[in-house]
């Protein structure tokens, strides 16, 4: 039952992590052809194969993933004119499918598997005037692709091929009153763009640049009786909200000030025990997307049956140490 702003957690709802019945969901999607959401869901397909892989990764069962297909799938998207990968051929090349498709590259340590120059030139060729990226040739502004440039061009150590001060400078010019991001000049704070925003400043070493207690207070706002977290006042909890908040809190070095167990049980009692995997809230259909964040948030929890995970790129931790990359954290 729904109370207007937060869920009750009925006391049948899971307690403990069911690892097992996550591994073989997430081994399962996709392995079905007429599964209608699976082929609902062709256009961000690139995505959902980074979403599935690094939740298997961080439950330690990356092996039930059907690697050689994915290096070979992920190399007839990238689009040789361009450079850029796409979710899905022949869908046109994209930003976030760009840098999903790096993330499963740099986890499997096959970037011999694309043109690596040819991604760095449709990144940087994205950036705007006034430092800001676009999502593709059609010309979408939004904060979220000033974060896919700097991740993805960072996971190539290719940081100079950009302007990063003018995309520090844009990053900065979307910041509110209240400490938070949105996705423009002026756009309302979102917990979503708030996470690619402060992970833009931390690759790029400008945590300074936040008003770190206003936007911790903002943070930790979000959190509901239920335990769960909103994206915005007045919404209703969702999973997937709870990595954005939790993920940019442990930036900011300030997870004490959300109660960990409280949001522990809803993110607990969001796994579904027939089907396995996450939804966004207790009882609703599970997806890749959110168990992914499910699985991610309870590592930043600190749960001892998933590896660490790293805030700002949400990967593997060993990931980000094996490629000797150290993001920005307070
Ligand atoms: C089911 O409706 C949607 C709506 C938006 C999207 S989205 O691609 O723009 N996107 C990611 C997203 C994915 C799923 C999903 C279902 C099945 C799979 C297979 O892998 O993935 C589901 C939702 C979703 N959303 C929408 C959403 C999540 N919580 C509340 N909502 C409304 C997020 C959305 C935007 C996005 C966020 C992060 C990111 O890295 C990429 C895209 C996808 C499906
Ligand atoms: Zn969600």
């Amino acid at each position: 039952t729904l109370n207007p702003k937060d869920v009750i957690i009925s006391i049948d709802r899971p307690k403990i992590l069911l690892l097992k019945k996550h591994i073989d969901y997430l081994a399962k999607y996709g392995t079905d052809q007429d599964d209608y959401e699976y082929n609902m869901t062709e256009y961000l397909r690139m995505s959902g194969i980074y979403w599935s892989l690094t939740a298997m990764e961080l439950m330690g069962a990356s092996d039930r993933m059907p690697k050689d297909d994915i290096i070979s799938f992920i190399s007839t998207c990238q689009n040789k004119e361009s450079g850029g990968i796409s979710a899905c051929f022949p869908h046109d090349p994209h930003i976030l499918y760009t840098l999903s498709a790096i993330q499963v590259l740099t986890m499997y340590n096959r970037l011999d598997a694309i043109d690596v120059e040819g991604v760095v030139k449709f990144v940087a060729s994205l950036q705007q005037p006034d430092g800001s990226f676009y999502g593709d040739i059609w010309g979408e502004q939004d904060t979220r692709f000033t974060f896919c440039a700097v991740m993805c061009l960072s996971l190539l150590h290719r940081l100079d091929a950009i302007n990063v001060d003018k995309a520090v400078e844009f990053v900065l010019s979307c910041m509110n009153f209240d400490g938070g991001f949105g996705s423009k000049p002026g756009s309302e704070s979102h917990a979503g763009l708030i996470y690619c925003c402060v992970g833009t400043l931390s690759i790029c070493k400008r945590l300074d640049a936040l008003k770190v207690d206003a936007l911790a207070w903002w943070l930790c706002e979000r959190q509901l009786p239920s335990g769960g977290l909103n994206g915005r006042p007045e919404k209703l909890p969702d999973l997937c909200y709870s990595w954005w908040v939790i993920s940019s809190l442990k930036i900011l070095n300030k997870m004490r000030w959300v109660d960990k167990e409280r949001l522990e049980q809803f993110i607990m009692a969001c796994q579904d025990p027939d089907t396995g995997g996450f939804s966004d809230r207790p009882g609703d259909i599970t997806d890749p997307f959110h168990t992914l964040f499910g699985v991610a948030g309870l590592s930043l929890l600190g749960n001892s049956k998933i590896k660490p995970v790293n805030p700002v790129y949400c990967m593997p931790q060993e990931t980000i140490d094996r490629l000797k990359l150290k993001p920005q954290m307070l």
